[in-house]
């Protein structure tokens, strides 16, 4: 990421309050609810999320604007034991991510035991000494009162284990938008004084196309079997303004590219007599549609790269 800490030129805003303006990031081990709750902050659908763990590739960022402060969310994939040279690309960018943000949001799910896999990102975040860390405890409509409670006081005790200070514990539920509002006003505090890093308005500066592919990405994953989505990469090849449309018929153009590691899921993805594709191309083109504003015609072709998750080459190619 480009840059991540903000000037300290100290904009005043209203009577003495100082605006603010920098960076957070959500870490937590898979499925712990972090692109849902980057979506609850800002308000519009700008990361993935989908009931599978893993989803999210891209260090995708939304941004919450108030008069005094710029939050700008980074969305960064889970971070985890690494099987593959993906899953080492992916570790080596969420530790840059966490190097680079002014706070950190550990989300650990109401719902959930803490487990192995929290030690094993709490061990890394607590060599973060200078990063305050918040303790998020999300998904809070899933348990009833007492549970809750049980979850606060353990994660409490997972802090003092790990020597994490958490600044705060909050517990959230980002479906239900409760205490997502307070979440904000709680990190706003903890980032740097200075002026808007973004313009007002923009909620991500994601590259369009990242997000079509995205998009594209999820429809595709919906209802496939377990061992597809690590499996699954899209990439737009082409996108442009069909020529000769008049003014107020405009029509979008894109052609992407749907990567699968064998040639044995290509049935899979295709469906019979095609079904499933054009389910994909169906409801993608909507959620693009909606992104981009204009009618879109989508073409997705799919195609082999063989093992791409362990070949440098690939990777690179497909945007790793
Ligand atoms: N009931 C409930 N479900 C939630 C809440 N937040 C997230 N979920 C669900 O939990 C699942 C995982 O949420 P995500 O936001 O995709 O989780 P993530 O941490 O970004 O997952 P990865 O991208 O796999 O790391 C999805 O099925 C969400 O709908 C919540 O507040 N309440």
């Amino acid at each position: 990421m480009a840059r991540m800490t903000a000037p300290s030129t100290g904009q005043e805003h209203g009577a003495q309050q100082p605006h603010r303006a920098g960076f957070a990031c959500f870490v937590g081990r898979p499925n712990a609810g972090k692109s849902t709750l980057t979506n609850a902050l800002v308000g519009t659908k700008v990361a993935i999320t989908s009931n599978r763990p893993q989803t999210t590739r891209h260090s995708v960022r939304g941004i919450v604007h108030r008069p005094e402060a710029q939050l700008v969310l980074v969305d960064t994939p889970g971070y985890h034991r690494p099987r593959t040279l993906l899953g080492e690309r992916l570790n080596d960018e969420v530790r840059a991510t966490w190097a680079e943000v002014d706070v950190i949001g550990f989300c650990i799910p109401a719902n959930e035991k803490i487990g192995p896999g929290d030690r094993y990102i709490g061990n890394e975040l607590a060599s973060l000494k200078r990063t305050p860390k918040v303790a998020v405890v999300t998904k809070t409509d899933l348990v009833d009162r007492e549970a809750l409670t049980g979850q606060l006081i353990a994660v409490d005790q997972l802090g003092k284990e790990l020597g994490i200070e958490w600044a705060e514990i909050v517990p959230v539920s980002a479906q239900k938008g409760e205490q997502v509002e307070l979440l904000a006003d709680l990190l706003i505090p903890m980032l740097p004084e200075g002026p808007e890093l973004y313009p007002g308005g923009e909620l991500t500066d994601e590259p369009e196309q990242v997000m079509i592919a995205e998009l594209i990405r999820e429809a595709a994953l919906e209802g496939v079997r377990d061992e597809l989505p690590h499996s699954i990469a899209v990439v737009v090849e082409e996108m442009e303004a069909r020529e000769d449309r008049p003014a107020d018929k405009p029509l979008t153009d894109i052609r992407a590219n749907l990567f699968i590691e064998r040639s044995s899921q290509k049935g899979i993805i295709i469906g019979p007599k095609g079904a499933r594709l054009k389910e994909i191309g169906m409801k993608s083109r909507k959620h693009i549609e909606a992104l981009l504003g204009t009618p879109v015609y989508l073409d997705i072709h799919v195609k082999v790269a063989k093992d791409w998750q362990r070949d440098p080459k690939q990777l690179r190619r497909l945007g790793f």
